[in-house]
C-alpha cells in the first residue's frame, strides 16, 4: 500500500535509437519539482499522455529516500522522522540512475512503500525509454542532476491545496491518519518546503501554477517537447544505403569452411521444395555446427583430469556463464543446436520486427537474464541482410553492459553490406555465419541466392 507506481508505455516497438554506428542518442530528460501533493505526478503523467510517443517513464524521487536505522524508522512511525529535509535522499544514487537511463542503459529502480517509510524488496527494471520524466520534491535541487535535464519544470500549486490534497492522498493512500499528517506537515513539510524546496523554482525553465488544471501551460510544454524530439530525430530512419560499406567479408568474420557437409546442408535448406520436416532436421544440424564453431572462440581454460586407467589428462575446460539470445522468430531456430552443444545456458529473447511503413527495425520486447552482463552471450538470428536487426540486438545487449567482445553472433546466412555494417559499428563482436551470398537485392532487400523466410519454413507458418 501507499507505494508509487513506476509508469512505463511501451504501447509499440522502439525505433532505433542510436546511430549506424552504434552510439546511443540520449534519452530526453524532464525534471519536476514542486511541494508535496502540489500535482507532480499528475502534471507528468498528463504530458506523458498528450505526448502521445511509446518508449517514456516516470521515475519518482521517493526511490531514492535514504535507507532509515530502526531507530528513525520508529520516529517516521510516530510521523517524528524529517523526510521533507534536503538530506533525506540518495543524490548519487539518484544521478547515476538518470545518467544511465539518459545514456540508454538498463537500471533497477528500488520501490518505495510509504505506508512502511521503506524500499520494499521488489525492484523495477527499466529499460528503453526515449523520454524520462523524474519527478520530486527536490527534482531540482541537485546541480549534477539539474544538468542531465533537458527541461526543468516547478509545480506552483498554492499551500491550502497542497495540504488539502496531502491529507486525503496521506489517509486513503499512505496508511496515515489525520492528527499524523498535521503532525508531520506542521513540523516537517511546511517548513522544508518554505525553506528549501520553493527556493529551488529559481532553476526551473517552466512554473506551472495549479499543476493539472493548467492545460494551457501543459499544452505549450507538450508541443516544446514534440519539437524537440523531432529536431533530435528520435524517429530514426533507417537508411543504410547512405553508409558507405565495403564489399568484401571483414577479416574478423568466420565464415565454416565450405565442405561437403555444409554445402550438402545448404543445398537441402535453400531448396524451395524441402519439405518442412527435413527442413527442420537440417536447420538444427546445421545450426549445432555453427555454435560448436562460435564455441571455439569463447575462453576456455587448462584443467586436468585422472584417465580410469589413473593417467592424467591434461584438457580444457569451459567455465564460465553462458547465454544465448534469440532474436525471434528465425533465432529461435538455433537454440536447439545451442542447447546441444551446451546444455545449461540460459536462454534470453528478443522481439525485433520491421516496420512495414518506414521500413525500420522496431523493438518490441527484450528478456535477458538480470546478471547478463556477467555472461557469454551466443546472439543467434537466422541471416543477417542488411544488418539493421543484428545491430539493434548487439545495442540492446550493451544496454545491458554486456562487453562487446563477450558477443558472439551466429547465423546461417550472411551478405557481406550487414556483416561490414556490423563489423564497422561493433568491431569487437565476432561473427560466425555457415554461408555468404554475395548479393543483398537492393529493391526487396532479400539475400540472394538466399535461403527464403527462415522462421517461416522451420515453424511451419508459410503462406501458401
Ligand atoms: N488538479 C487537481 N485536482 C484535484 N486533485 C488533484 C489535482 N492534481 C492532483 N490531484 C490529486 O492530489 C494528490 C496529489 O497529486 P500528485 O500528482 O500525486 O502530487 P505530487 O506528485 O506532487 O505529490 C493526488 O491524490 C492527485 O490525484
Ligand atoms: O516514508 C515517507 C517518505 C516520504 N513522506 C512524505 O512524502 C512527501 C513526498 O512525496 P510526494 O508524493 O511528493 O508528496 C514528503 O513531503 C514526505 O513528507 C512520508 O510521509 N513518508
Amino acid at each position: 500500500m501507499g507505494d508509487k507506481k513506476i509508469l512505463r508505455l511501451n504501447s509499440s516497438g522502439r525505433s532505433p535509437w542510436y546511430h549506424a554506428d552504434g552510439t546511443v542518442t540520449k534519452s530526453y530528460v524532464i525534471g519536476v519539482a514542486g511541494g508535496s501533493a502540489s500535482g507532480k505526478t499528475s502534471v507528468a503523467e498528463r504530458i506523458l499522455k498528450n505526448l502521445n510517443v511509446p518508449w517514456v517513464v516516470i521515475v519518482s524521487m521517493d526511490s531514492f529516500y535514504n535507507v532509515l536505522s530502526p531507530e528513525q524508522s520508529k520516529r517516521a512511525h510516530e510521523n517524528n522522522f524529517n523526510f521533507d529535509h534536503p538530506t533525506s535522499f540518495d543524490y548519487e544514487a539518484l544521478y547515476e540512475t538518470i545518467y544511465k537511463l539518459k545514456h540508454g542503459k538498463s537500471v533497477n529502480i528500488p520501490i518505495y512503500d510509504f505506508s512502511l517509510h521503506a524500499r520494499s524488496d521488489k525492484t523495477t527494471t527499466i529499460y528503453g525509454a526515449n523520454v524520462i520524466i523524474f519527478e520530486g520534491i527536490y527534482g531540482l535541487y541537485d546541480k549534477k542532476i539539474r544538468d542531465l535535464m533537458d527541461l526543468k519544470i516547478f509545480v506552483d500549486t498554492d499551500a491550502d491545496i497542497r495540504l488539502a490534497r496531502r491529507l486525503q492522498r496521506d489517509i486513503a493512500e499512505r496508511g496515515r491518519d489525520l492528527e499524523g499528517v498535521l503532525q508531520q506537515y506542521t513540523r516537517f513539510v511546511k517548513p522544508a518546503f518554505d525553506d528549501y524546496i520553493q527556493p529551488t523554482v529559481k532553476h526551473a525553465d517552466v512554473i506551472i501554477p495549479r499543476g493539472l488544471e493548467n492545460v494551457v501551460a501543459i499544452d505549450l510544454i507538450t508541443k516544446h517537447i514534440q519539437r524537440e524530439l523531432t529536431e533530435r530525430n528520435l524517429h530514426f530512419r533507417w537508411d543504410l544505403a547512405n553508409i558507405p560499406i565495403e564489399d568484401g567479408i571483414p577479416p574478423d568474420v568466420l565464415v565454416l569452411p565450405e565442405t561437403n557437409q555444409i554445402k550438402g546442408m545448404h543445398t537441402i535448406l535453400r531448396d524451395k521444395k524441402t519439405a518442412r520436416d527435413e527442413f527442420v532436421f537440417y536447420a538444427e544440424r546445421l545450426s549445432t555446427i555453427i555454435v560448436e564453431a562460435a564455441f571455439n572462440l569463447l575462453p576456455f581454460e587448462n584443467t586436468t583430469v585422472t584417465t580410469p586407467v589413473n593417467a592424467e589428462y591434461h584438457g580444457m575446460v569451459f567455465r564460465q556463464k553462458l547465454c544465448g539470445v534469440s532474436i525471434l522468430r528465425a533465432g529461435g531456430t538455433m537454440e536447439t543446436g545451442l542447447r546441444r552443444v551446451h546444455s545449461d545456458a540460459v536462454i534470453g529473447k528478443l522481439l525485433i520486427q520491421t516496420d512495414p511503413s518506414t521500413g525500420e527495425p522496431q523493438l518490441h520486447y527484450c528478456k535477458l537474464p538480470a546478471d547478463v552482463k556477467d555472461h557469454q552471450v551466443v546472439l543467434m538470428d537466422a541471416t543477417i541482410g542488411t544488418g539493421a536487426a543484428a545491430l539493434m540486438a548487439i545495442r540492446v545487449l550493451l544496454d545491458h553492459d554486456v562487453p562487446e567482445e563477450n558477443i558472439i553472433f551466429t547465423v546461417y546466412l550472411a551478405a557481406p553490406v550487414g556483416l561490414n555494417v556490423i563489423a564497422k559499428a561493433f568491431p569487437r563482436v565476432k561473427i560466425v555465419t555457415s554461408m555468404v551470398d554475395p548479393v543483398l537485392s537492393k529493391e526487396t532487400l532479400y539475400i540472394e541466392p538466399g535461403i527464403g523466410n527462415f522462421g517461416d519454413r522451420y515453424f511451419g507458418t508459410e503462406d501458401e
